[in-house]
């Protein structure tokens, strides 16, 4: 037979692109650390400073490659995002009865109770949630009804971060509609834009590894934007990888592209898949700007994304009734609006 064909003989003139060809194994007795050479670290979503010229196309490639990044220099006061991290704290910290005192109602999205995305999982969530949409005056002075300063100072703190959050959001999405070369006005209800505030609690939990925080979803948004302090806790699904911690970074801010972004994009962003971890030795607490259009306002693929080749992958829909789909639906109910 000729040599030439023999299976061991299949490396013959394979270049190499990297130079490995001919390494040979490290020794590895009485190796203490693990050289350079040899560390994989796994490569978490993006960090993009905002103050960088090259933001734009750098939040562009984030969007289409990962639905998620971290942002630096992004404008929202870091005193502010700590006094709201502190409130969050004072909020989740009173006892049962008193939050009980503002429990969501079953028809509502405001209010205290378990995450809205536990009625589509078959065992609950190791976490407590409370949403506002505006002032939460109303709910503060249920809370703390003889205590009006602590009213204030819990509104003064929620109402200042929402507004920032919401700034830093609508300036993200103008960079992410500029960075396929579109403006704001390409949305056409872009100054009516409406968000919600979230508080996420994530109690010490004994068994962290029997427990999930935050079931894996994807969120119903256009963008949420979360702070989620120095406590890991959060991450994102890439497929052949896995779960992928998103290391929390001193002062930065998450972006997450939720399914109606993802639509509006034709598919192109990704609407990441995520969820939240707990553990047994810190209460973790995250709040989070959660962004769509008006209510009613039709959301379709933008045409810029659509053509003969590339017809719009869903149909027309509001977030009203995209939240009630995903309640049906949970995870499907992108799904049930594919062409
Ligand atoms: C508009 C919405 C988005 C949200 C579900 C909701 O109907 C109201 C609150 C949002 C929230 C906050 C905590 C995490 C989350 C997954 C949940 O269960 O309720 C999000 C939902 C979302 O982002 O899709
Ligand atoms: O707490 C977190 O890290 C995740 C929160 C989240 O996914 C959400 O609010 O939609
Ligand atoms: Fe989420």
């Amino acid at each position: 037979m000729n040599s030439n064909n023999l299976i061991t003989n299949s490396y013959k003139n394979k270049p190499s692109s990297l130079g490995h060809s001919h390494i040979v194994p490290l020794d590895f007795t009485n190796m203490v650390t693990v050289p350079d050479s040899h560390e994989w670290v796994t490569e978490s979503v993006p960090v993009i400073d905002l103050s960088d010229p090259n933001a734009k196309t750098l939040i562009g490639e984030a969007c289409e490659k990962w639905g998620a990044f971290q942002v630096m220099n992004h404008g929202v006061s870091m005193e502010l995002l700590n006094q709201a991290e502190l409130e969050a704290f004072r909020f989740f910290s009173l006892p049962a009865n008193q939050k009980l005192r503002v429990l969501r109602s079953p028809e509502s999205i405001i209010g205290y109770g378990v995450p809205r995305i536990s009625s589509y999982f078959p065992k609950l969530l190791w976490s407590e949630n409370f949403t506002m949409m505006g002032s939460p005056i109303d709910h503060a002075a249920q809370l703390w009804p003889d205590q009006p300063h602590k009213q204030t100072t819990f509104c003064d703190v929620m109402e200042e971060c929402q507004k920032e959050m919401k700034a830093l959001t609508e300036r993200v999405v103008e960079l992410m509609l500029e960075s396929l070369g579109l403006t704001m006005e390409d949305l056409k209800w872009h100054s009516r834009g409406q968000c919600l505030f979230t508080l996420n609690s994530y109690p010490m939990c004994p068994e962290p590894e029997r427990a999930m925080g935050l079931c894996p979803h994807t969120d119903t948004s256009l963008l949420t934007v979360l702070y989620q302090s120095s406590c890991t806790g959060l991450q994102v699904f890439q497929d052949v990888i896995g779960w992928i911690p998103v290391p929390p970074i001193p002062g930065a801010i998450v972006i997450n592209i939720g399914d109606l972004m993802h639509i509006l994009s034709n598919g192109r962003f990704k609407n990441i898949l995520h969820r939240a971890v707990v553990n047994k030795t810190r209460h973790r607490v995250s709040f989070a700007v959660i962004y769509g259009p008006p209510s009613d306002e039709m959301i379709s693929p933008l045409t810029k994304f659509t053509n003969d080749e590339h017809p719009p992958l869903y149909r027309p829909v509001n977030w009203k009734d995209y939240i009630y789909s995903k309640a049906l639906h949970g995870n499907k109910a992108l799904l049930h609006l594919m062409n």
